[in-house]
């Protein structure tokens, strides 16, 4: 009944191209706006930086020999009147604009100030910034594809950007399968709490979907069916379910898809935990990614499938998993890969299989930086370089 599991690596490269050839629409925002969007277009330097020559201490800009007579004073805002004759100065702040005919910069600590005139040695580099120092009109200095950060959007409005041109947040939904899910309290009697429907939005959300919370929906099949038509109609471009993706008695994730004619882009890889994952296309195009319900491999298929899926819908690059270094040993899981949760005291530092790492447990993960990746008929030796799949 379950399909044969796709190769790891395999599934992630098939679910990016996928999501890639249907990437969010493009908007204007301001750059207000813009943090956690993507750069649609390459960040093109709209003007050399800095703009005009730049003082870079407060003190004096002289011109030829000193002491120099103090003719007047320039601000950062204002534009710099020239400085025609030699053995003058003008008083001059950080940041203003560097007067034509200007030799160099005395700073204040180095000058002394009799009367209006000043004295003192100034440095053998002249105390400013060049246009074009930081870089030239038309550079380009990021691509498309990059994630808009705060840095980003200082830097767009530093070259004169007053909008981007960006890719928006792909919208998610969240469907919570399990009637033996509990949204408060202690669990016991067969019961236990909902661990993913508090938490999955927030993982969402730093990965760049914008969403707003989850939906339980109960253990049918039309409950299946008509939850995941809401939330085609709601206009999402992706939904991630949880649970029901085996087929137990109760198991309907499947059926629904049938029933709606999704394709499969991903049914089950060869991963463990989390193998039943999956990404399913609706004919509208929407992307469901099946989560198992084991809250483990939940994440396990987050950061296995879904990061690729949101990288391709933002039109970022292919999420390369980051390196690191295994502290101690890992066992393979024979033919299939394995994510072995991992913790390192500082970023970079590191990996550090941790306990308590069943794929019903959340212990190990909640301290873990990520997954340490082995590959299918590999063991993970202490001293290994290996890929890290991240947690959000
Ligand atoms: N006959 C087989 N049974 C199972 C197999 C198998 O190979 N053969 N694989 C097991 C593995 S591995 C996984 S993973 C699960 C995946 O099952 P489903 O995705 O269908 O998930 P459920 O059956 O709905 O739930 C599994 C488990 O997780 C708990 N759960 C579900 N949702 C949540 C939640 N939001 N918060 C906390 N816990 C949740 C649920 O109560 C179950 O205990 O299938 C195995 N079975
Ligand atoms: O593969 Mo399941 O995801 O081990 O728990």
């Amino acid at each position: 009944m379950t399909a044969l599991p796709v190769d790891w690596a395999s599934a992630r490269r098939t679910v990016y191209a996928r999501a890639a050839a249907r990437s969010a629409a493009i908007a204007e925002v301001g750059l207000a706006d813009a943090d956690g969007l993507t750069l649609a277009e390459p960040l093109v330097a709209r003007t050399p930086l800095p703009a005009f020559t730049t003082a870079s201490v407060d003190g004096w800009v002289l011109r030829g020999d000193g002491p120099w007579r103090v003719a007047g004073r320039v601000l950062a805002g204002q534009r710099a009147p020239e400085l025609a004759v030699d053995g003058t100065a003008m008083e001059i702040a950080t940041g203003a604009m560097v007067p034509v005919g200007a030799t160099t910069i005395l700073r204040l600590e180095h000058g002394e100030l009799r009367d209006d005139v000043v004295s003192g040695t100034p440095k053998a580099e002249p105390e400013w910034r060049v246009p074009g120092e930081e870089c030239a009109q038309d550079d380009e200095l990021l691509p498309a594809g990059t994630p808009i950060t705060p840095g980003v959007v200082g830097l767009a409005a530093s070259c004169g950007y007053d909008t981007l041109l960006a890719r928006r947040a792909p919208r998610a939904a969240l469907l919570v399968f399990g009637d033996e899910l509990l949204d408060a309290g202690l669990p016991g009697d067969g019961r236990v709490r909902d661990a993913l429907g508090p938490s999955l939005p927030a993982a969402l959300r730093r990965l760049g979907a914008h969403i707003d919370g989850f939906t339980r929906v109960p253990d049918t099949l039309e409950a299946h069916v008509d939850g995941l038509r809401r939330a085609v109609d709601a206009g999402n471009d992706l939904i991630c379910t949880t649970g029901g993706t085996m087929h137990g008695p109760v198991d309907y994730l499947h059926g629904a898809l049938r029933e709606l004619g999704a394709e499969y882009a991903v049914n089950t890889v060869a991963v463990r935990p989390g193998f039943p994952m999956l990404i399913a296309q609706l004919p509208g195009g929407q992307f469901v990614a099946g989560l198992p319900g084991n809250p483990q491999s939940a994440l396990v298929a987050l950061v296995s499938l879904v990061v690729p899926l949101l990288a391709g819908l933002t039109g970022r690059p292919f999420p390369t998993p980051a390196q690191a270094v295994l502290a101690e040993g890992i066992p393979g899981r024979g033919d299939f890969t394995h994510l072995a949760l991992v913790r390192q005291d500082y970023p970079g530092g590191p990996a550090h299989p941790v306990s308590h790492v069943g794929s019903a447990m959340l212990r190990g993960l909640a301290q873990s930086a990520g997954f340490a990746v082995v590959p299918p008929g590999e063991t993970g030796n202490r001293g290994d370089q290996v890929e890290l799949v991240e947690l959000p």
